[in-house]
């Protein structure tokens, strides 16, 4: 359905003309003070809505995902944009493939949904640094999320570009969108800038309008320093908190009108290292219902939550840094691979007492598929195509430049000196004030001496000759997205110190390994010697055909340690199977090429290999790496069919 701009008029102009021209038939969502509800139409109307993040499942999977969403019962999708995802470098706009937020839309409107847009800036979300661009930290200055003027400035040119764009599909011109949020939590922020939230409110209004209903959101903790008058003020909460003490708070701020949780939790997030999340269904249910029983409008966090693809993955910080794992399950009604779960038929049940849901069955499971063990070959060390990597080569400077510096906002970098003396016994190697932002792989002359990583491991003992090449290729794992009192700068901050010695003198290769994995062609072709054993950060890779149709897949990498997954050129996102808690990542059917088809799959290892460099791709995902066996799936006949798992040794 094309939102209404019949004249096709100046984006920017239609606001203004709209309090000039009547909107003919145009539907209207607003708040009913007088009876503590919203209107659609005019008629008393709840929504009972669902997270889903389009800028974590790939587009050709939208309205799958969107038509499940509609079966169980919902009425409305609440979504971000991503700041970072549409903006790459200032100035440049992409809104395309997986990035066409209006296909999106469009998806949602055909799946009968209506729309809670929230544009941020900020969004969390445990996304890459909220959804802010990383580019805006070439500026070190810079306050983020504040009034200063550098901000707000990066800010208004963002939204005059998105916020016309969105215009057309506001409810009251035709389209689905029925509120919009300003902001998230921003009452969690230590700035608590009033003078930014009405800035925001104020071009919200400017380029939007003034029939469109535009909401805060914040945890309790957080009303009131996120609430803005003239923008209605809605709450967040899971189900292990007390429902009627938080909303006889949010009471406070709004008397009347109806009762919003713009976030009711029904799983949660997980980071590296750590335990996998999990919410109990009869807690998620028993929470829901009370609130619908209120005649509460509710939105479910996450309904579908999908992956972190490529470097997308946010990070807390919690006494330490924790970066966000790729898998973004979320223990959500619909699980990462699209797979109706037992909790959404539950949740279906408890909607279906306070409104009517689409008649019909729910699509089952999507069939899932096995392979392997495949074998990979030893592509060669990453040091060996640096020039392929880096082919403008170098940027020299006498002490280390940040990631942001070099204009390098995600993946790896590598810093390059040479030792000005030897180093004939064990000498510490480190960085001054936790300065390694966020893992660092530490080479002397090609070969691996170590990690170091920030909060975690800060130091490590080399030895190496005068002239020797001493190599560290940092990592960045993800900005932090929540949490954060200063700007979340990447690559080494600090000169390393070596013994006594300030290393100066460094050379930063930014290093584009996309670009390179992208290349059809084995990259091992690309150069002359392969090395006999590998020593650090290192590539491997296999082609595989897929017999018959293609089907969706877990990759699991037993005995590997960390690094990066490419299939078919897609950067599927991050493994750190010796760390856990995910043991596989998600292969989204529409990834690999069926009947027969070559797929290639590469990975860059950063620490250690295991002795047979053997991967797999399981009809199940492993999240949960409490579990102490290591299920190696024998191979059947015709290859692809499930056998019995072996259980093998733990590992
Ligand atoms: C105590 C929680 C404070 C941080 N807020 C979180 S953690 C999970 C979710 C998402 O990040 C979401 O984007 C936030 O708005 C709220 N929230």
């Amino acid at each position: 359905m094309a939102p209404k701009n019949p004249l096709c008029l100046p984006s920017l102009l239609l606001p203004l003309l709209t309090l000039l021209l009547p909107q003919a038939d145009s539907g209207s969502f607003v708040v009913d003070r007088d009876h503590d509800r919203f209107l659609l139409d005019g008629a008393p109307f709840r929504y009972v809505s669902g997270s889903l993040h389009y800028f974590r499942v790939p587009r050709v999977l939208w309205a799958d995902r969107l038509f499940k969403m509609r079966m169980s019962g919902l009425n409305a999708i609440q979504f971000y944009v991503p700041w970072n995802y549409h903006e790459p470098e200032p100035g440049v706009y992409n809104f395309n493939g997986s990035r066409d937020l209006f296909a999106f839309l469009r998806e949602a409107t055909l799946a009968n949904l209506l729309v809670i847009l929230r544009p941020g800036p900020y969004i969390c979300a445990e996304w890459d640094m909220g959804g802010l661009p990383a580019w805006l930290l070439r500026n070190p200055k810079i306050h983020l999320r504040t009034s200063d003027p550098d901000f707000l400035a990066a800010v208004d040119s963002w939204f005059k570009v998105l916020l016309p764009k969105i215009y057309p599909w506001l409810y009251h011109n035709g389209g689905n969108i029925i509120s919009i949020q300003v902001e998230n939590e921003y009452g969690s922020y230590r700035a608590c800038d009033m003078n930014y939230m009405r800035h925001l409110a104020g071009l919200f209004r400017a380029l939007l309008g003034d029939k469109i209903l535009l909401f805060t959101t914040d945890g309790p903790e957080g009303l009131k320093c996120g609430s803005l008058q003239g923008l209605y003020t809605t709450v967040d909460f899971g189900p292990a908190d007390n429902m009627t003490k938080t909303f006889a708070l949010l009471r406070k701020y709004e008397p009347h009108g109806p009762l919003v949780n713009s976030e009711y939790y029904t799983g949660w997030l997980d980071y590296w290292g750590q335990n996998h999340s999990t919410r109990s269904i009869p807690a998620v249910t028993k929470g829901l219902e009370n609130m619908l029983k209120l005649g509460a409008s509710v939105n479910m966090y996450m309904f579908h939550g999908g992956t972190n693809f490529g470097y997308w993955n946010g990070a807390d910080e919690k006494g330490r840094f924790l970066p966000i794992t790729t898998s973004y399950d979320y223990d959500a009604p619909i699980s990462e691979s699209g797979d109706p779960t037992p909790k959404l038929f539950a949740i279906r049940n408890v909607i279906s007492k306070f409104q009517e849901i689409p008649l019909g069955p729910l699509p089952p499971p999507s069939p899932k598929m096995m392979l392997g063990p495949l074998t990979l070959q030893l592509d060669g060390d990453l040091l060996a195509f640096l020039d392929l990597l880096c082919p403008q080569g170098p940027i020299r400077s006498i002490l280390p430049m940040t990631f942001e510096a070099v204009k390098q906002d995600h993946g790896f970098m590598l810093y390059r000196t040479y030792l000005i003396h030897t180093v004939s016994k064990p000498t510490q190697f480190w960085v001054p004030n936790n300065g390694v932002h966020d893992r660092a792989y530490v080479m002397v002359d090609g070969v691996f001496q170590g990690v170091l990583e920030r909060n975690m491991k800060r130091n490590l003992f080399l030895t190496g000759k005068m002239g020797a090449k001493l190599d560290v290729l940092l990592e960045n794992m993800g900005r932090l997205s929540f949490g954060s009192n200063s700007s979340d700068f990447k690559g080494l901050l600090e000169p390393p110190i070596l013994g006594q010695t300030i290393l100066t003198q460094w050379l930063m290769f930014p290093l584009k390994i996309d670009n390179l994995v992208k290349r059809w062609f084995p990259i091992q072709l690309l150069k002359s010697s392969h090395p006999q054993t590998p020593s650090g950060p290192t590539f491997y890779s296999t082609v595989f055909p897929i017999f018959g149709s293609s089907r969706d897949t877990f990759l699991f990498l037993p005995g590997w340690t960390k690094g990066q997954v490419w299939i078919n050129g897609f950067n599927l996102g991050r493994y750190w199977t010796k760390r856990g808690p995910q043991q596989t990542l998600y292969v989204p059917r529409p990834l690999l090429f069926p009947r027969g088809a070559l797929n290639k799959i590469t990975l860059l290892e950063l620490e250690n290999v295991p002795s047979h460099p053997q991967i797999q791709f399981l009809d199940r995902p492993i999240l949960n790496n409490t579990l102490h066996k290591t299920y190696i799936y024998s191979l059947s006949a015709d290859v692809q069919s499930t056998s019995e798992p072996m259980e093998l040794s733990g590992h």
